[in-house]
């Protein structure tokens, strides 16, 4: 395969009217709509609306929305039985994909005209199913998972924190899963799609979306860049620190992007967030490193900071642990799965690429007896 088409990069694998990836840092829409006023004026759940059902919803169906989903929050036995046996020292990401998995379970797809459905409740349940978790094997708690709070971000802080999230923190979950909600062909979209493709079940589908999300390259990266820039006391020593790293090669995670040249237009929305928090909190250190590490990438690479860069401080201000950074991203990017999954099976045909191949010539085949 020539160097520069490795990864797939610069290839179109198929249509979608869900969204569009510019590379300048401009250009992220979803079903149209810019990502600066989808993050600016929209709430999550509209969005997630507009990606499920390709318009923005009313007034009157907004709310019947969020009521349904707001009624589908509870977990079933057997679902939070297998979480309170899953080990504090798992990966969150791991909960997830097994809560997934197990949902599937327990209320599988049957046909495919239940997907909508399926996708309600997987809304609804992802931020129960974390946190149950999460309260039960780190402080033996058994909460419940229904909350009176409207939004799924602010579900998730509440169960997480067991208090009521204030007004800010409420809009700025709204404004990360906004961001997080799409992104074209992204490797966990493509795994959706990919199994969509064989015509499999809902669950599976978002199951393997959660498992590539995970990576350090993806989704991961968010946590990845926590764990750098919570070592650092002062921008002096954050940058010597990265100086080296960028000697050594290492690779920067929540820099760089598989599209974006220039920018990536999430960024700023979610910097400008962050700086806010930062000021709420009273923060004097990781705002600033954060920032001394976006300006020595610039001059050192020419590299900017990708979505998940100033997610990390974003999310620390808001308590949030960071195991639980990219489970977030799962509650918020599962619209965008979901959304590839039922625009898959509306103009199907199995995804199956072919492969130059790089290995040896016909060879003879040898009896056990003579090799060696
Ligand atoms: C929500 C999301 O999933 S956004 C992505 C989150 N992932 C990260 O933040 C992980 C860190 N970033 C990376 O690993 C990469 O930039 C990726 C995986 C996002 C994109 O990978 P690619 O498309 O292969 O990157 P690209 O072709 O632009 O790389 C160009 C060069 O910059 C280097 N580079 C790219 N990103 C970084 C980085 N974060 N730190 C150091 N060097 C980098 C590459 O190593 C490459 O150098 P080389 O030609 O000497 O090998
Ligand atoms: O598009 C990509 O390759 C990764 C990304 O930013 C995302 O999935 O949000």
């Amino acid at each position: 395969m020539a160097e520069n088409t490795a990864g797939l990069r610069g290839i179109t694998a198929g249509e979608t009217a869900l969204c569009t990836v510019g590379q300048e840092g401009t250009g992220l829409t979803y079903c149209g709509y810019d990502i600066h006023d989808l993050a600016e004026h929209a709430e999550f759940e509209e969005v997630a609306y507009l990606l499920l059902y390709g318009q923005l919803p009313t007034a009157a169906e907004l709310d019947s929305y969020r009521s349904r989903l707001q009624g589908l929050r509870q977990l079933p036995a057997a679902l939070r039985e297998v979480l309170e046996r899953i080990p504090a020292d798992a990966h969150p990401m791991d909960v997830m994909r097994t809560g997934c998995s197990m949902l599937g379970n327990l209320e599988t797809e049957q046909d495919f005209s239940e997907q909508d459905q399926h996708i309600d409740r997987l809304l609804s349940a992802f931020p129960g199913i974390i946190t149950y978790w999460y309260r039960y094997s780190h402080h033996g708690e058994r909460i419940e998972t229904d909350s009176d709070e409207a939004s799924i971000g602010g579900h998730f802080l509440k169960l997480l924190h067991g208090k009521k999230p204030s007004d800010l923190h409420v809009k700025v979950m709204h404004a990360s899963l906004i961001l997080y909600a799409e992104h074209e062909f992204n490797a966990s979209t493509f795994t959706a799609r990919t199994c969509a493709s064989t015509l499999s079940d809902l669950h599976s589908c978002i199951t393997g979306a959660i498992g590539t999300l995970r990576g350090p390259l993806h989704g991961g990266a968010n946590e990845a860049a926590m764990a750098m820039i919570e070592n650092w006391q002062t921008p002096d020593e954050a940058e010597a620190a990265l100086m080296g790293m960028l000697e050594r090669k290492e690779k920067i995670m929540g820099f760089g992007h598989a599209i974006y040249r220039k920018s990536d237009p999430r960024n700023a929305i979610i910097k400008e967030w962050s700086r806010q928090l930062a000021e709420q909190v009273g923060d004097t250190r990781l705002y600033p490193v954060s920032e001394r590490v976006e300006a020595v990438m610039q001059r050192e690479k020419g590299l900017f900071p990708n979505a998940d860069f100033f997610h990390a401080s974003a999310y620390h201000f808001m308590g949030i642990p960071t195991p639980l950074f990219t489970p977030i991203f799962v509650m918020s990017r599962l619209t965008g799965w979901a959304a590839h999954i039922k625009e898959q099976r509306a103009n199907n045909r199995i995804i199956r690429p072919s492969a130059d191949y790089t290995g040896p010539e016909l060879k003879a085949w040898q009896p056990i007896e003579q090799r060696g």
